[in-house]
């Protein structure tokens, strides 16, 4: 699953290993060692450090005296060495000896217990993997997004001694798609244990992206949780649709209504509440018809929908093969008929991630489940950290 899009994220990782060595490897010889985690660069921490006016604020000795006026504040850890009288002959005498930037972040570094990485290091990188983002179908807005705060995270980032760059790029890495997948998540199960019974759950979507499975997946689901559930076909426009839902409601065990061929999709799931209140049955999964989001009709449909009915909850479900037209067909389906949260299907056969990582960020609503199969049981409740950890290979 998303084996594609993991493989890039290692690229990017890898590159800006790669830029930060080949830039350390240019310093001057007689610099301090470029590898944070050597003895020599242990070593030489504390011959600066003996300096006390050069310690950064954060490790000086609570109990220490304070200093006489005039002797300066204790400084904040970035500007240690630079603010500091000493720390600004280091600095200037091995700016004298070395052209690049990388040896006065390393004497900085010194200081401060810590690394700085170079800005330009990440430059390069951040290009291929913005280009790398698009070709595996994240949405053009969100690749910016997440190149911007990798941007925020990594420039003049420190990291600490004992901290690889690797370390601190995954660092970087993990807060930069956390923050464009986890929007608007909530805990779906915690919704519907806190809904008033029945609770209505719309599904919306095109036709073929596995919207009639995903119902038959949810109501497996929710009945292991102990909820009774009844499925409404309010796909009335397409011939066999009927059919298609009731094997799955006779396989599953599930109670279903439906009307004839052409008869009003609201009707149906109105008949569907109606039969739950009657019957004390906890949940109502409505399928709808999947005609092209370009159908006004269909739109009109929804909003009767809405309005009749008033359900609990609206999924747009897709599938994550769609890639970027799974992502604008969200858009649509929320701009039409607001949505909760999406349902995305065929993720087992999805090497590109795209619309796993955009459709939070693009509707604003997040994925609530994966679909990964064609079974019963293939259907897992979406976390985003889970979703990173896949990414980034842990
Ligand atoms: N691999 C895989 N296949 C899936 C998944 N979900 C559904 N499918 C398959 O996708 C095909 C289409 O699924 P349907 O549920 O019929 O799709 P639909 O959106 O309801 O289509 P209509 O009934 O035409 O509206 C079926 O062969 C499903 O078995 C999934 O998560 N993974």
């Amino acid at each position: 699953m998303f084996d594609g899009l993991k493989e890039k994220l290692g690229r990017f990782r890898e590159d800006v290993e790669e830029e930060a060595e080949a830039t350390e490897s240019t310093e001057p010889e007689d610099a301090t060692e470029p590898e944070a985690e050597t003895a020599e660069a242990e070593a030489a921490e504390p011959t600066v450090e003996s300096d006390p006016s050069a310690e950064p604020a954060d490790r000086a000795t609570p109990d220490a005296e304070p200093e006489p006026a005039g002797s300066g504040e204790p400084v904040e850890p970035e500007n240690a060495v630079e603010d500091d009288e000493a720390g600004t002959e280091v600095a200037d005498t091995a700016d004298e000896r070395s052209s690049g930037s990388g040896f006065m972040h390393r004497a900085k570094s010194l200081a401060t217990g810590q690394i700085v990485i170079d800005p330009e290091v990440i430059e390069g990188p951040l290009d291929d993997l913005e280009f790398a983002l698009l070709e595996s179908d994240v949405e053009f807005t969100v690749a910016q997004e997440i190149v911007a705060n990798l941007r925020d995270e990594l420039e003049n980032a420190t990291r600490g001694m004992t901290q690889t760059v690797e370390e601190r790029v995954d660092e970087a890495l993990r807060e930069a798609l956390l923050e464009v997948i986890s929007v608007g998540q909530f805990d779906f199960d915690e919704r519907i244990a806190a809904a008033e019974k029945p609770v209505t759950v719309i599904f919306t979507g095109v036709n073929g992206v596995g919207k009639t499975t995903s119902i038959a997946k949810l109501s497996r689901y929710l009945e292991e949780r102990g909820y009774s559930t009844v499925i409404a076909n309010g796909d009335t426009y397409r011939a066999g649709a009927n059919e298609q839902v009731r094997e799955h409601a006779d396989r599953l065990g599930t109670k279903l209504i439906s009307h004839e061929q052409g008869g009003d999709p609201a009707a149906v799931i109105y008949d569907a509440v109606e039969y739950a209140e009657a019957h004390g049955v906890d949940v109502v999964l409505g399928d709808t018809a999947g005609r092209l989001h370009t159908n006004e009709g269909l739109m009109d449909q929804l909003e009767k929908i809405n309005r009749v009915v008033g359900p609990d909850m609206t999924l747009f479900t897709d599938e994550a093969v769609a890639g970027q037209d799974a992502v604008q067909r969200a858009k649509k389906f929320n701009d039409a008929a607001e949505i909760d949260g999406a349902i995305l299907t065929k993720a087992d056969a999805d090497a590109n991630g795209g619309a796993a990582i955009s459709i939070a960020y693009v509707t604003g609503k997040p994925i609530l489940f994966l679909g990964t199969g064609q079974g019963y049981d293939d259907l897992e409740p979406f976390d985003p950290d889970w979703l990173v950890d896949q990414l980034l290979g842990e």
